[in-house]
């Protein structure tokens, strides 16, 4: 089998063309996000990179270099800067063009100063090998626990590009190869070709960390709140019913809380719909910084009603949170900007799940509680009378 470069070089410029085009529309369908944005723009710059390399232009040779690398130097920025980004880092801009302004000093001596072909493609290897090290680092060592997955499979993607980097930098040309590296035989083949097949590998691995991010993002979306970022009734449900069976299986209490804020319809009908929303927006934050040291699953219910579920917690204490709770509602009032502060009362029954019993068995002794927190005058808890050693506090 006969390969020279320039070959090589068109099957890549054709490979990069595609896949540039290719992510660009993926940028476009996920618009306004800045790291698509950033790796778009790195294949973009990768595939000038191997137009000019396969594509002689008709300017000097040395310009020609430069320029070309210059190009491989902004692609490989730009990919670092978006793999920080994804990560959640700030993308290292000054420390990455330090590492590609020096390569391209190095590169415009070895070509106008001292020509060496050899020396240029050793440094081309080492160069890359660090930038695709950093990023698979970045992906190892800063990936948010909800999306080790896909970054984990990207690493080794880019740690394999840049074994094949370096491969390509330490294999010695021909002494007389001139722009002829093929020459230099079969290793130089697989380091080459390798390297078309790992472009297509690095680009499914962006896919893969991006399609991980939005299942993440549409997992919180479909789990949370719209208005005020609590828990939805599904996801407080779900995780519910695999707290409370966890519980039952360890044989640990398990016990839940129904608050129903006070008089709301007044609120919307006296200040305004927009005034609701703010005050359950208040209400939730409210009993939430309040719960912060514990380890419990607190989400809205619905309308004006909020579910506290408490694993591992039994009636007394879990009386004892209820009444903390209500207090600190009634000492909050939902301030605002020159207008009266609206006071806040919350009413909250409380239950213990009982042997065996159901997340809805568990509910529904809770609001009947709360029938009778509401009945007796509001602003008030009231303990489950079923449960053993409860008895209702106001
Ligand atoms: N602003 C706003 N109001 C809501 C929202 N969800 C439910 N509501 C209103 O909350 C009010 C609840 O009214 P009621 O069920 O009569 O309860 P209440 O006025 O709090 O009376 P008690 O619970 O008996 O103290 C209704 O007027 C609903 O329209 C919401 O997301 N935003």
């Amino acid at each position: 089998m006969t390969l020279h470069l320039p070959t090589i070089a068109v099957i890549g410029l054709l490979l990069y063309f595609g896949i540039a085009v290719g992510f660009s529309l993926v940028m476009l369908m996920l618009r306004g996000q800045p790291v698509p944005r950033l790796w778009a723009a790195s294949l973009w710059a990768a595939a000038i990179n191997t137009a000019m390399f396969g594509l002689p232009l008709p300017i000097p040779e040395a310009a020609s270099i430069l320029i070309r690398n210059g190009f491989g130097m902004l692609s490989s920025v730009l990919m670092v800067a978006g793999v920080a980004m994804h990560v959640g880092r700030r993308p290292p801009w000054r420390a990455a063009s330090a590492l590609g302004g020096a390569y391209l000093l190095g590169i415009a001596w070895f070509s106008l100063v001292t020509p060496d072909l050899g020396t240029r493609l050793l440094m081309y290897g080492v160069v890359l090998t660090a930038f695709k090290f950093w990023e698979a680092w970045l992906l190892l060592r800063h990936a948010p626990a909800e999306l080790r997955v896909s970054c984990r499979l990207a690493a080794t993607v880019f740690l394999l590009d840049a074994a094949l980097f370096l491969l390509r930098g330490l294999l010695p040309t021909a002494p007389d190869a001139g722009n002829e590296v093929m020459r230099a035989g079969l290793p130089i083949y697989i380091g080459y070709i390798g390297g078309l097949f790992v472009i297509l590998a690095q680009t499914f691995a962006l896919m893969i960390l991006l399609v991980e991010r939005q299942l993440v993002e549409l997992r919180r979306l479909a789990r949370t709140d719209e208005l005020t970022g609590a828990l939805n009734r599904a996801a407080l449900l779900d995780d519910g019913q695999h707290q409370l069976a966890l519980c039952q299986r360890q044989q640990r209490p398990f016990s839940a809380l129904l608050l129903d804020l006070d008089f709301f319809k007044r609120i919307n009908d006296t200040w305004g719909h927009q005034a609701g929303d703010d005050a359950l927006r208040h209400s939730f934050r409210t009993l939430r910084d309040d719960l912060r040291s514990y380890d419990v699953l607190f989400g809205r219910y619905g309308g004006e009603e909020f579910v506290l579920f408490l694993p591992g917690v039994a009636m007394a204490q879990a009386c004892a949170l209820a009444e903390r709770l209500r207090a600190t509602l009634a000492a909050h009032p939902l301030a605002r900007v020159e207008q009266p502060a609206i006071p806040l009362t919350v009413s909250i029954g409380v239950s213990e799940a009982d042997v065996g019993a159901s997340l809805d068995q568990l509910l529904a002794r809770a609001d009947a509680a709360l029938y009778r927190a509401k009945a007796s005058g509001r602003n008030r808890v009231v303990c489950d009378e079923l449960a053993a050693g409860a008895g209702g506090t106001a």
